[in-house]
């Protein structure tokens, strides 16, 4: 077991970041840890590193107590943060060496992973140069070769694509695969569905401190499975219209989004027709109509009764 988390309690004063939450993280995965903003990822993240105090549960890593074998265990690990880490006045070679030093590498051995690392993440061409000339992607490229020169067996990424350009964005995720692919087991939060949906082999959905659903991604999908959707686009819909739709047999959820009032139906009903006549006969203009594709967005309202994205 690569992370095997019991009972995990986080208070900060009256709020409980973390609720008795448990997880296992087998050898391999690429572990997709998803949720909307405050649900606890990052305090779940630094429990793991040891940077936040937790009131109660049990953390192991590699099989062993975090608490007991806090040393042994960070040499394995490797961190890309959230928030972007590096000194603007060393350059990119003399950060990653800087990291490369502090796992205890010495040497050639040290020159060879550094230049390695470097090459992964597309900056060995650069590494004369410093890190303030880089755009936010390169920074944080700069940061997962910070965070995977000691060669770790788990890599821990807290939003490592937040605010960064989509070309960028693709080499990291691509990265991602490539350091799995090499055996390597990654941790990879967000709050970017797409993304997790297009790279994790596991998924664990976190709501309010716990993890509210844990399973591949088609598993995740058969949970909602019971629910089919459909878009309507009409002009001007407006809450007369919802309720007038809620009230059509099978019909299970409804909400509006500007254009559009999104319909939620039981698997086995057929309620289209009826919902087609009702917005039209109640005067609205039907733009069209299309049905939607289960996606983790969704598994995440039919759950919460929320939405994963607010921004
Ligand atoms: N240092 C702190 N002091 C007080 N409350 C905190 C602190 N850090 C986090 N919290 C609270 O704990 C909860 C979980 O926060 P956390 O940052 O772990 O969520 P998150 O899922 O990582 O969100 P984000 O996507 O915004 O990073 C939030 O309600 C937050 O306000």
């Amino acid at each position: 077991m690569i992370v095997e988390i019991k009972d995990l309690v986080k208070r900060y004063g009256e709020e409980l970041a973390l609720d008795h939450l448990s997880l296992k993280i087998l050898p391999g995965e690429i572990f997709g840890l998803l949720g909307p903003n405050g649900a606890g990822k990052t305090t779940l993240i630094n429990s793991m590193l040891g940077l936040t105090k937790v009131q109660g549960g049990e953390i192991r890593i590699f099989d062993k107590d975090l608490g007991i074998y806090y040393d042994r265990i960070k040499k394995e690990v490797g961190v890309v943060p959230q928030e972007l880490a590096l000194y603007e006045d060393l350059t990119a070679y003399e950060n990653v060496e800087l990291f490369a030093g502090l796992y205890g590498l010495r040497g050639t051995d040290k020159k060879e992973k550094v230049d390695e690392a470097l090459a992964f993440v597309g900056l060995l061409e650069r590494k004369k140069q410093f890190p303030k000339k880089f755009s936010g992607g390169m920074k944080r490229r700069l940061n997962i070769a910070m965070a995977i020169v000691h060669q770790p067996k788990l890599v821990i990424m807290d939003e490592p694509t937040v605010g960064i350009d989509p070309q960028s964005r693709n080499q990291i995720l691509e990265s991602v695969k490539t350091l799995n692919r090499r055996g390597i087991t990654i941790i990879y939060t967000s709050h970017y569905m797409e993304e997790v949906e297009g790279i994790a082999t596991n998924i664990g959905i976190m709501d309010k401190g716990r993890i509210i659903a844990l399973g591949t991604n088609r598993a995740l999908k058969e949970l909602i499975d019971f629910e089919q959707r459909g878009s309507f686009t009409v002009e001007k819909p407006d809450s007369l219209l919802r309720e007038a739709v809620e009230r059509i047999s099978g019909v299970s959820s409804t909400s509006l989004e500007e254009e559009r009032l999104i319909v939620g139906w039981k698997k086995g009903t057929s309620p289209m027709g009826e919902i087609v006549k009702v917005i039209t006969e109640q005067g609205y203009t039907l733009r069209g109509v299309t049905v939607k594709e289960p996606n983790l967005e969704q598994v995440f309202l039919t759950l919460t009764g929320k939405s994963l994205r607010d921004d």
